[in-house]
């Protein structure tokens, strides 16, 4: 079809990155890789244009990432869109970010689908549009037996609250008697969180040169490796994703051992 040869896997990558993708492929890849995709508004500014101008250009560049982390043999890719924070944001541009969804499964999702990919959500589902959320229960519907890649975008997402929400359930199955108290430990409260069929990031990697992680996966990514890049994300590409993951190829990981 007329989008397969437009988007042909392989066509979209630039010469000089496949050299660079074979070698991190003849390397072990990092299973789960997490983005918080920062510095959007930021560059929209320095443009001089509307912020949203710098949530489209990101959308775009999600596609990138994601067909590149596919071909590289990465299992998982978290990608942060929207925070359980961004409520806060002005309402026409809460309001844009929540049509984005819908707007890259249009353009993307028969691609992503030709390239085995499967779809997934963490997040908060009460608060988000029935439209946002109808368009994206379809395409997790679409793409169920798909096992490429799992592109799992956190939406309305805040660990603290997932871990508040976890701590009421166990409390809610030990007064019904589901688990007793003396039983809980790491491993059974992992099952609790939104996260419980994921293994933990090996990788987060985070944009614009913030150093912190607003409120992410705070208690999946306690092993995890951290790599931050002053590129905002509408400028982020193929070439900054193989540092990332080639940095991580070069770090050795104890897990708190010598
Ligand atoms: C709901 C906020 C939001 C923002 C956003 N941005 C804006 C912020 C960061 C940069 C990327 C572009 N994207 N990009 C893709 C999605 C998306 C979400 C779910 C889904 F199933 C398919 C696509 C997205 N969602």
């Amino acid at each position: 079809m007329f989008y397969k040869k437009l988007f042909n896997k392989q066509s979209s990558i630039p010469e000089s990155i496949k050299e660079r993708m074979e070698l991190v492929k003849s390397q072990a890849v990092p299973d789960h890789v997490a983005i918080i995709m920062d510095g959007n508004g930021r560059w929209a500014k320095s443009r001089a244009l509307p912020r949203i101008a710098g949530h489209h250009e990101g959308m775009k560049v999600v596609r990138k990432i994601s067909i590149l982390a596919n071909n590289i043999g990465i299992q998982t890719l978290t990608l942060f869109a929207f925070s359980t924070e961004n409520w806060k944001r002005p309402k026409s541009e809460v309001d844009y970010l929540m049509k984005l969804p819908a707007e890259f499964l249009d353009i993307y999702l028969p691609e992503l689908i030709d390239n085995n990919v499967k779809v997934q959500v963490i997040g908060e589902k009460e608060k988000i549009p029935s439209h946002t959320l109808l368009v994206v229960e379809k395409a997790i519907e679409r793409t169920k037996n798909n096992n490429g890649l799992l592109l799992n975008f956190a939406l309305n997402y805040g660990s603290r609250s997932e871990i508040i929400m976890a701590i009421k359930n166990i409390v809610k199955d030990i007064k019904c008697g589901n688990i007793n108290e003396r039983d809980i430990n790491e491993d059974i409260f992992s099952q609790y969180l939104m996260t419980k069929d994921l293994a933990d990031p090996d990788l987060l990697i985070r944009t614009s040169g913030e150093i912190r992680l607003s409120n992410f996966m705070l208690w999946q990514s306690a092993y995890t490796e951290l790599w931050f890049t002053d590129c905002l994300w509408p400028d982020f590409d193929e070439g900054h994703f193989l540092d990332a993951i080639e940095q991580y190829q070069k770090r050795s990981r104890r897990f708190g051992g010598i």
